[in-house]
C-alpha cells in the first residue's frame, strides 16, 4: 500500500523532525536520494552517467533547493550540470553547493525550453508542496515542447520530478493548467495525495518514497493506493470448517429480455471471485443462458449473504425493478451498478457500494440537485465521488483507468492496476459480480463495520485490474476473458502462497 497525506500534515510533521535535527539535515537526506534515482534514470536511458548532461529547474522555494543540493552531488560525480532558475530568487545553500561543485546557474531565459530539450536528465524543481495552479508563463509552453520531442532517452530528456511533477495540486490531484509530466518522481517522507488521485496521477510516472524520518509524526493517510500485495493478504480463503454457505452466497440481479450478456458477465464474475453459491434472478432467456454456462448458479430467490443489483437491467424494466427494490429493502450488503442506480432511495448507508463510471456519478448527482457533466467528473473524480458518498450515505466506487472508493472514513482509496485495455464492454459486469463475492464472503464483518466495505471494494477493483493485465498480456482484452482469468489472477498475487502458508 502507498499511503499519501496532505501538505499540511507533511509540513506539521517535517516542522517536528526538524526541531530535533541540525539545520539542513533533512534537504540532505532527500537531495542525496533524488541523486541515486537520477544517476538510475540517466544510465537506464543514456548507459552511464559520466559526461552526461541535467538542466535543473529550479524555483524559489525548498523544492528548487532540492534539486539544487541533488545537483551538486551529480556534479562531483561528473555530469554537467546547468541549473535553470524560474523565479527571481534561488535556494542560497543549494545554489552555493552548486557552482562549489562546478555546475552552472542561470536564469531559464529566452533559450530555456531549448536547453531543457538538449540536456540528457531533466530535474523538477519549480514547485512541490509550496505549488499553486498549472505553470506559469514561460514554462507554460515546456510540456507540449517535451512531449513533441519524442520518448525519454530518443529525442527528449528522462524528467526526475522533485517531490511532485509542478503544476500538480498536492492535496487533490488537480490539474488547473500546465503540468510537467515525469517519468519518475521521488516524493519525500510520504507521498501526496496529488501523486495517486486522478486526474493528476497519470503525470507521476514511477514512484519513489523516500523515508525521511517522518513517519513517527504523520496521522491517518489522507489518499491510498492498494496494490496487489495488500489485496494477498486480506482475501478471505476458506477453511476446512467452511460449507459454500459460510462461504457467501450472492444473489444477481443483472440483465433483462435485451442484456442477457450483463447477466453472464456479473454471475461469472462472481463465480470465478469464489463465492460459496450464485443465485441468478431475472426472466427466463438470460437464466436459461446463464444455466446453460454455470449449471452451478441456482436460479431464483433464496437466502444471500450479498446483492449484485443492475448490471444490464433497463431502469424501465418493470420485474426486474421489483427485484433490485427488494433486495435494496432486505438489508444484505449489496453492490449497486448501472440499471440499479436510479432505484437508490434518497439514503443508504456504507454496506451499499455505488459502482458508476462517469456518466452514471454526474447523472445520480444531478437527480439529486447537484446538477453537473460527466466532463466535470472526469476532471474531479474524488470530489465528486466524495459529493456522492456524501449525499447518500453509500459507498462510491467510481470507476476508470484508476479507479477511486470513498467510504465513511475518509480515507481516499484507489485502484490502479488495470490496463487500458479494460475498458471495454462488459468490463463493469464482471467487477460488480467480483465485488459481490468479495462482500458476501465478508458479510457479516461488513455489517458489523460498515466501513470495511470501502476497503473490500478496492480490493476488487485491483484483483479487477490484475485479472485484466494476465488475461490481456498487453493486447486486447474480452470481458469474459478478465472473468475467467480471476483464479489464476489470485493465485499469481505477490505474496498469495505466503499468506497461504501462514493460514495453515
Ligand atoms: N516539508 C518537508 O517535509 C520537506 C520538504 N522538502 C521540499 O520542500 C518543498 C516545499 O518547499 P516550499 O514550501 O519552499 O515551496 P516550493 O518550493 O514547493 O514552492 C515555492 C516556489 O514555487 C513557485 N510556484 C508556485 N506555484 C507555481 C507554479 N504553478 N508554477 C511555477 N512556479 C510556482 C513559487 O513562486 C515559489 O517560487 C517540498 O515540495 C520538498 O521538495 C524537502 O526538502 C524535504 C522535507
Ligand atoms: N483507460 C482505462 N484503463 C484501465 N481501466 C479502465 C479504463 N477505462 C475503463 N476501465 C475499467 O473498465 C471497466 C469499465 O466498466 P463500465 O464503464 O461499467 O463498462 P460496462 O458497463 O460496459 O461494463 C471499469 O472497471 C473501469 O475501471
Ligand atoms: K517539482
Amino acid at each position: 500500500m502507498i499511503v499519501s497525506h496532505c501538505a499540511a500534515d507533511v509540513r506539521a510533521a517535517e516542522a517536528a523532525v526538524l526541531a530535533a535535527l541540525p539545520d539542513g539535515a533533512l534537504m540532505d537526506r532527500a537531495a542525496a536520494a533524488l541523486a541515486t534515482a537520477c544517476t538510475q534514470e540517466l544510465r537506464r536511458s543514456t548507459g552511464g552517467v559520466y559526461g552526461r548532461s541535467a538542466v535543473l529547474l529550479t524555483g524559489a522555494g525548498d523544492n528548487g533547493g532540492d534539486a539544487l543540493l541533488a545537483g551538486a552531488l551529480l556534479a562531483r560525480r561528473g555530469v554537467r550540470v546547468l541549473a535553470l532558475t524560474t523565479a527571481e530568487r534561488a535556494h542560497a545553500r543549494g545554489t552555493a553547493a552548486l557552482l562549489a561543485a562546478g555546475g552552472g546557474v542561470r536564469p531559464y531565459g529566452r533559450d530555456g525550453a531549448e536547453h531543457c530539450l538538449a540536456a540528457d536528465l531533466l530535474v523538477d524543481g519549480i514547485a512541490g508542496l509550496g505549488g499553486r495552479g498549472g505553470l506559469r508563463a514561460p514554462l507554460d509552453v515546456l510540456p507540449a515542447r517535451l512531449a513533441a520531442a519524442g520518448r525519454a532517452g530518443r529525442g527528449r530528456p528522462v524528467v526526475v520530478a522533485v517531490d511532485l511533477p509542478s503544476g500538480v495540486d498536492a492535496d487533490t490531484g488537480a490539474v488547473d493548467g500546465p503540468v510537467l509530466p515525469a517519468d519518475r518522481t521521488v516524493t519525500f517522507g510520504t507521498a501526496k495525495p496529488g501523486l495517486l488521485l486522478p486526474p493528476a496521477c497519470t503525470r507521476t510516472g514511477r514512484l519513489d518514497v523516500v523515508d525521511i524520518g517522518l513517519g513517527a509524526h504523520l496521522p491517518a493517510p489522507a489518499a491510498v493506493r492498494v496494490e496487489e500485495a495488500d489485496v494477498a493478504l486480506r482475501w478471505r480463503r476458506p477453511t476446512a470448517g467452511d460449507d459454500k454457505y459460510s462461504r457467501g452466497v450472492v444473489g444477481v440481479v443483472a440483465g433483462g429480455a435485451d442484456y442477457t450478456g450483463a447477466a453472464l458477465l456479473a454471475v461469472e464474475g462472481a463465480v470465478r471471485a469464489g463465492a460459496g453459491m450464485v443465485r441468478y434472478l431475472g426472466p427466463q432467456h438470460p437464466t436459461e443462458l446463464v444455466r446453460q454456462r454455470r449449471p452451478e448458479v441456482v436460479p431464483g430467490p433464496g437466502r444471500v449473504q450479498a446483492w449484485v443489483l443492475g448490471p444490464g437491467v433497463d431502469p424501465d424494466d418493470a420485474e426486474q425493478g421489483r427485484r433490485v427494490r427488494e433486495a435494496l429493502e432486505s438489508g444484505e450488503p449489496a453492490v449497486v451498478d448501472a440499471g440499479a442506480l436510479p432505484a437508490l432511495p434518497r439514503r443508504s448507508d456504507p454496506t451499499r457500494v455505488l459502482t458508476p463510471h462517469a456518466g452514471e456519478l454526474a447523472r445520480l448527482l444531478s437527480a439529486r440537485g447537484r446538477e453537473v457533466e460527466r466532463a466535470a467528473v472526469e476532471a474531479d473524480p474524488v470530489g465528486h465521488a466524495r459529493a456522492a458518498a456524501e449525499l447518500t450515505g453509500a459507498t462510491v466506487l467510481l470507476k476508470g483507468a484508476t479507479t477511486v472508493v470513498v467510504g465513511c472514513d475518509g480515507v481516499v482509496r484507489t485502484a490502479a492496476s488495470a490496463p487500458a485495455w479494460l475498458g471495454t464492454a462488459g468490463a463493469g459486469d464482471v467487477l460488480a459480480g467480483i465485488l459481490g463475492a468479495v462482500l458476501a464472503a465478508r458479510a457479516e464483518d461488513v455489517q458489523a463495520e460498515p466501513e470495511l466495505a470501502a476497503t473490500l471494494a478496492a480490493d476488487a477493483a485491483v484483483v479487477h485490474g490484475w485479472a485484466a493485465s494476465l488475461a490481456s498480456a498487453s493486447g486486447p482484452v474480452a470481458a469474459l476473458d478478465v472473468a475467467e482469468a480471476v483464479p489464476a489472477a489470485l493465485t499469481s498475487l505477490p505474496g498469495w502462497h505466503e499468506a497461504d502458508a501462514a493460514a495453515w
